[in-house]
């Protein structure tokens, strides 16, 4: 079985030397020539994870229509934002047989779409399969202990997926529900940017607790709406992966949100983290899509205003404790328990 890997970033290369160690076969492209040259002779990614080595089983490639010729299974592995491009550089060259993985997590600006969404329009008759969960590629690359969901409404290239990438370390479940695992994987990253938030502007651990748990709430409202299933939201890809970005000093999203509640403009937090910061772009994606199937999504609201509206982070945080009083539980999620 021979892998592409589509993405040298942090998680691609990560995933890469789970492959390898697997004893796949794995070609790694990278669009850019030097850090490509680096790889081949060092056998190391330099700038995304330099402890890691890639010394058995790789070929480092530059050219994409190379890299995804004669494989079985094709990984997308740059951020969301940039996966419509990809897929069009590689629309002519794709297989019907050819298993389409993506790991990225992200909802696209503009078409709303998530990128199972996406990949369905340039590849109806692929298969596809979403491959998500708490996994900071820090840790993954270091062996320890970690979970993930390998959705697909194929069973077949779930278990596929899930047999490939299983190792001593690396625990994966299978789900049929792709669109609450992308929701899920993808929505996490803006409660992620709101914790970070909540920490430069010194609240603890409580403020924190509460961004997480009505976060996840938000998330599945609008998740139930776009035909999730709500038990999604309650696992790995959802409740998990929440947990691990809204508390972990790896999560991107999270230290670009201490930056900006530590008072740096948006945009120069962003570029300060100069890695993919998912949950930039999603929030935006996640307030028109609030508004396209009208859910009410309040944390997601404060935060669209602080990062696009230069509004300020404290009075969102006001806003969202004086909101008019609310029984937690609405109907259309749970079956609330009613008072007596
Ligand atoms: N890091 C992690 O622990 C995890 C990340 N993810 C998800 O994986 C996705 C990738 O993240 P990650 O690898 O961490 O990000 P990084 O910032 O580490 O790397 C981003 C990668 O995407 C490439 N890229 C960015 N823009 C483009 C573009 N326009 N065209 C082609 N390639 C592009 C970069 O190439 P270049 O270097 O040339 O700019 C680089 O290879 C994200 O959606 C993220 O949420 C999921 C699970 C874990
Ligand atoms: O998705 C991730 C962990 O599961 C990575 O999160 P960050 O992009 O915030 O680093």
């Amino acid at each position: 079985m021979k892998i592409a890997i589509l993405g040298a970033g942090s998680w691609g290369t990560a995933l890469a030397y789970v492959l390898i160690n697997n004893e796949f076969k794995v070609n790694l492209w990278t669009r850019n020539s030097i850090d490509l040259n680096y790889m081949r002779e060092n056998k190391v990614n330099k700038k995304y994870l330099p402890d890691v080595l890639l010394d058995k089983n790789i070929e480092f490639i530059n050219n994409i229509e190379d890299s995804i010729k004669d494989v079985d299974v094709i990984v997308l592995a740059v951020s969301s934002q940039a996966t419509r491009n990809i897929l069009e550089t590689i629309k002519e060259h794709v297989n019907k047989n050819q298993l389409i993985v993506n790991v990225s997590k992200g909802i696209e600006l503009v078409s709303l779409k998530t990128i199972s969404q996406i990949v369905k329009e340039f590849f109806p008759n692929n298969n596809f399969v979403a491959l998500s969960g708490p996994s900071h590629a820090e840790e993954v690359s270091k062996g320890m202990p970690t979970t993930l969901v390998s959705a697909s409404i194929d069973k077949r290239s779930a278990e596929l997926i899930q047999d490939i990438f299983t190792t001593e370390y690396l625990r994966v479940y299978t789900n049929p529900d792709v669109i609450g695992v992308e929701i899920g994987g993808s929505l996490k990253n803006i409660i992620a940017l709101g914790a970070g938030i909540s920490d430069g502007l010194g609240y603890g651990d409580n403020a924190k607790a509460a961004l997480m748990t009505r976060g996840i709430y938000e998330i599945a409202k609008l998740g139930k709406i776009m035909g999730a299933k709500t038990t999604t939201f309650t696992g790995l890809s959802g409740i998990g992966d929440l947990i691990v970005t809204c508390t972990s000093m790896h999560s991107r999203n999270r230290r670009c949100g201490i930056l900006i509640g530590e008072g740096k403009k948006p945009k120069d937090a962003l570029e300060k983290i100069g890695m993919v910061v998912e949950g930039f772009y999603t929030v935006e994606s996640a307030y028109y899509l609030s508004k396209k199937y009208n859910v009410e999504m309040p944390i997601t609201r404060e935060l669209y205003k602080v990062i696009y509206e230069n509004h300020g982070a404290r009075d969102s945080v006001k806003s969202l404790m004086m909101r008019s009083k609310k029984h937690e539980i609405e109907e259309m999620i749970l079956n609330p328990i009613e008072w007596n």
